[in-house]
């Protein structure tokens, strides 16, 4: 079952050391199939080298393992419940990558500084909330989602694909986990930028709308251009 997303993932969860985002098994990806409203996601430790196909788990929106014989990600909580709050994703990352893991720790809102954040991000990515003591004691997978979605109540996630946990580290989405990686590639490069600018001038400030408009409108705007649209 779910043949073609459990390669999906695998070789989702294949770039995540590739592109330098993870140390370890500090990181996971998941996917989403609408029509069987079933979620593929990698187990829990297993090294990425030695990670096949069959190893991915499947789990249902509630958290039930339907198919596969380990355990899935510690994390499959927060995954399911960013599926079930954020209409049309299908790929959900979470990795510990050093810069944006920074940022998340400082409990500090990555500003748009430039237009490689612009191409992307629509508007700073946003860092959550601390958890209370009791979220984390009660369900901290679960409130770990909560807080994301609450961060998002006035949010676009369409238009802004990832988010700091405060004093943990990112996620990111997209419509397939493909795309979900390329956006957690995107802001590790746009937190060391963000780092390295505030370093060389710490009064800098985010660009201006317009600028911000012209770049990410032009890659996903209705009208968009970049590449060989339009
Ligand atoms: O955030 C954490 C641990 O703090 C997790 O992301 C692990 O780093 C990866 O867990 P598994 O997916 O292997 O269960």
């Amino acid at each position: 079952m779910l043949e073609q997303l459990k390669q999906e993932v695998l070789e989702a969860n294949l770039a995540l050391p590739e592109h330098g985002l993870v140390t370890f098994t500090w990181g996971n990806v998941s996917g989403f199939d609408k029509g069987s409203e079933l979620v593929v996601i990698k187990p829990s430790g297993v090294a990425y080298d030695e990670l096949k196909a069959d190893d991915m788990v499947v789990v249902d929106l509630e958290g039930n393992v339907v198919e596969g014989q380990l355990k899935p990600s510690s994390d499959t909580a927060t995954h399911l419940i960013l599926y079930k709050h954020f209409s049309g994703i299908g790929g959900v990352v979470h990795t510990h990558s050093p810069w944006a893991t920074s940022w998340a720790q400082a409990g500090r809102a990555i500003p748009a500084l430039g237009t490689t954040h612009a191409d992307y991000y629509y508007g700073e990515v946003p860092c959550t909330r601390p958890l209370t003591e009791d979220e984390i004691e009660r369900a901290y997978e679960v409130e770990t989602g909560n807080v994301i979605i609450e961060t998002f109540k006035e949010l676009d996630p369409r238009a802004l694909p990832g988010v700091l946990v405060y004093g943990h580290a990112p996620f990111n989405w997209g419509k397939n986990p493909k795309e979900a990686v390329h956006n957690a590639v995107v802001l590790e490069e746009v937190a060391k930028m963000g780092l390295n600018t505030f370093q060389l001038n710490a009064a800098v400030q985010p660009i201006d709308q317009f600028l911000l408009d012209k770049h990410y409108l032009r890659k996903h705007g209705a009208n968009a251009y970049y590449g060989q649209k339009g």
